[in-house]
């Protein structure tokens, strides 16, 4: 029995015409399977691209690594024409920790701070603990109202996707999509799959931001801010093996309060942590930046000194000993101390070359402590150098 589809136009009796007819229903069959095929086949790739990424972003190490990763491979196996992250950094702790890390936020332009989740532009209506998670926006591209989620639009850029990063139901930023295509990203898409992205991606930042806030918890001083004695001994070891091959002086500087314990009798313990502080402030400012202080215990510091003489460490040592000496410290308004620093100083010189770097390290830091008692030895709030 023949079916006809009411409206449709009724098969041929005639045979030949009906073979005819099968023959074209065939070819349109075989037509729309080949475009599955090839949106199949589309569509695993891309999945496969999407897989190798999240491999690549979950085994990244550090920051710069994962924020690497996503700027140069999301844009490629997502066809777009730009990706862009927002991180909502309130107090701005991410970017001092990185900075202090080392990482160069200008390799990063992408990469962009907010200080509220306001700016992010999301729709938060009002929010509590149980509020679902804002949903994605997408729609066409508006420079004013996406203007601060993509400061450098590509050429012709049409639609946007802004995607929360969500971790616990917290937004930590928003990973900003753009297309060039006006289709790419409209308000009635399905957002499944870009969720998904976002969520591993957020993960991933998480984690790598934490990792690098515990480093850099380990490497420096709760009280003052600067690096803290594991820091500087591996950073010396670092440099010694680099000073050598490059062949360039560094220095040391061993830097110790005067007479620190009757500070603190005087002013306090409180007292004296701010004069810590206060000192360490002093000495950084008369550093360059590739130069490292650490807080080597107690009311000791330590300098290492990045292609300085001796003769230069030495005159940046009597900079610091003069801004120390040179205006007493305000523990309070009522209370001011006068402070002075008594400074050792030695320098990396060709020495014995077949020495390990640990020994050339301890020899170094044991030279700059010699210089430092003979300062107090000699009145203190005075530089000495190792002349060997
Ligand atoms: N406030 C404060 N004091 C500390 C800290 N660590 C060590 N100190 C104190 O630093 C003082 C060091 O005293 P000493 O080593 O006797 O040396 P000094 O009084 O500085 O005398 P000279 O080095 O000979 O000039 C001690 O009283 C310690 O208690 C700290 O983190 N905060």
């Amino acid at each position: 029995m023949t079916h006809t589809v009411p409206g449709s136009k009724p098969p041929h009796t005639d045979p030949a015409l009906r073979s005819v007819d099968l023959a074209a229903e065939n070819q349109a069959l075989r037509a729309r399977m080949a475009y599955l095929l090839e949106q199949a086949e589309r569509n695993h790739s891309i999945m496969c691209r999407h897989q190798a990424f999240d491999l690549e972003i979950v085994g990244a190490g550090s920051f710069p690594e994962l924020v690497g990763t996503i700027f140069r491979t999301l844009p490629i196996i997502s066809e777009l024409e730009s990706v862009t992250l927002s991180l909502i950094d309130e107090d701005a702790d991410i970017r001092t920790v990185m900075l202090k890390l080392g990482v160069v936020f200008e390799d990063f332009p992408d990469l962009l701070f907010v200080e509220t989740i306001d700016e992010l532009g999301f729709d938060l209506g009002r929010r509590n603990a149980y509020s679902a998670p804002p949903k994605p926006l997408l729609g066409m591209y508006e420079a004013q109202r996406h203007g601060a989620a993509f400061p450098r639009p590509p050429a012709g850029l049409q639609s946007v996707a802004l995607v929360p990063l969500l971790r616990n139901k917290r937004i930590i930023g928003s990973l900003n999509l753009g297309s060039v295509d006006p289709t790419r990203f409209t308000p009635s898409l399905g957002t499944d799959f870009i969720e998904h992205m976002a969520s591993i991606i957020a993960i991933c930042l998480e984690n790598v931001i934490s990792n690098e806030m515990l480093k850099y918890i380990g490497l420096t001083d709760s009280l003052t801010g600067v690096y803290n004695r594991r820091y500087i001994d591996r950073r010396l070891l670092e440099e010694i093996g680099r000073a050598r091959r490059q062949t360039y002086p560094i220095s040391v500087m061993y830097i110790d309060i005067d007479h620190f314990k009757r500070v603190n009798d005087t002013v306090g313990h409180q007292g004296g942590d701010e004069v810590l502080r206060e000192v360490a402030t002093r000495i950084k400012a008369e550093l360059r930046l590739s130069d490292a202080l650490a807080r080597f215990g107690g009311e000791e510091f330590v300098v290492l000194l990045i292609d300085a003489d001796l003769d230069s460490a030495a005159f940046v040592a009597e900079r610091i000993r003069a801004s120390v000496a040179g205006s007493m410290i305000s523990i309070s308004q009522e209370t001011q101390v006068s402070i002075t620093v008594s400074i050792g100083v030695a320098c990396l010189t060709d020495g014995d070359p077949e020495a390990s770097a640990e020994v050339v390290s301890r020899a170094l830091i044991a030279q700059a402590d010699s210089c430092l008692y003979q300062a107090k030895e000699g009145g203190r709030n005075r530089v000495v150098s190792y002349r060997g």
